[in-house]
């Protein structure tokens, strides 16, 4: 797997390696299965696997501003995997883990479940995927998950994805969903705008300032929506849409 540090050298050869490090090259651990809350305070990062890097797109915008289903166009035309951060907690609740009960208490809130726990999904799913190409939808959500993110993967996101719509469209959106979801009521919903202005648009302004954000205007058709993502990836053809194009010319031979 790409993700994982492949060789026993590299882990050792950084100045200070950290406990997690030392225990990946000890027991050949995947990431999330090594690290436990002190781990996680301590992990210093760097993972990657030396000359194959994966592309990694975060996709953030308030409630309902139509992340998922972009997430879902973009997947099918472009070939990435979809990890939504919300859909890896929803199935710990179902899954009934040992932090269900307090996931299910956090988003019935509207609030935003630690770090920890999310991020560990996050490498989770990426581990056992063996695409090289990721959307992180819902993810990250405030500073925490953003540093959190950053001192355990040890890289940014090669670029992201602001989905800019108004609070009412988003509450219209919203209690419309009709998924069952325990967090599409109106209460809920003006505690998540809430925590989005407090805590999300840092994270927003922050990769704006590092020039890494495409912010897109979601107010429209789903497929109007679409054609203002599609220029952003087009950008990166040459490195993430090779396997596309091959079959597309197999195709139309
Ligand atoms: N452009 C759009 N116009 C109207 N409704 C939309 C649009 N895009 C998505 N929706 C609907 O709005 C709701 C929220 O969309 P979703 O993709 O789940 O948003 P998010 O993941 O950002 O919360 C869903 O019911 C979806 O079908
Ligand atoms: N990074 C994240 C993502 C979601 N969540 C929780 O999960 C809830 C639902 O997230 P979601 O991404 O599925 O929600 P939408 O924006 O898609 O409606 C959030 O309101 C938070 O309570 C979180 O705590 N941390
Ligand atoms: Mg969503």
């Amino acid at each position: 797997m790409w993700w994982r540090v492949t060789s026993l050298s590299q882990l050792v050869s950084s100045s200070k390696p950290s406990l997690l490090n030392q225990m990946r090259a000890a027991y050949g651990l995947k990431l999330w299965q090594a690290f436990s809350t002190e781990d996680f305070k301590r992990a210093e990062g760097g993972l990657c696997h030396p000359g194959r890097t994966p592309v990694t797109t975060f996709v953030l915008g308030g409630p309902g501003s139509g992340k998922g289903t972009q997430c879902t166009k973009i997947v099918e035309t472009f070939g990435f995997t979809h990890l939504s951060a919300g859909d890896l907690l929803r199935k710990e609740i179902s899954s009934n883990t040992e932090n269900g009960a307090m996931i299910l208490n956090t988003i019935k809130e509207g609030k935003i479940v630690p770090s920890e726990v999310t991020v560990k999904l996050i490498l989770k799913a990426i581990e056992s995927s063996e695409n090289d190409r990721f959307l992180i939808d819902g993810f990250p959500r405030s500073e925490e998950n953003r540093v959190a993110y950053e001192r355990v993967v040890g890289t940014e996101p090669d670029f992201v994805l602001f989905f800019d719509c108004p609070e009412e469209e988003m509450v219209k959106r919203v209690l419309n969903r009709n998924q069952g979801r325990i967090d599409d009521n109106i209460d809920t919903v003006k505690e998540r705008l809430r925590v989005f202005t407090a805590l999300n648009l840092p994270v927003i302004k922050y990769y704006s300032g590092k020039g890494k954000l495409y912010k897109i205007d979601a107010i429209g058709t789903e497929d109007e929506i679409f054609e203002r993502v599609l220029p952003v990836f087009a950008a990166l053809r040459p490195k993430t849409c090779n396997n596309i194009l091959q079959k597309q010319a197999i195709n139309e031979k």
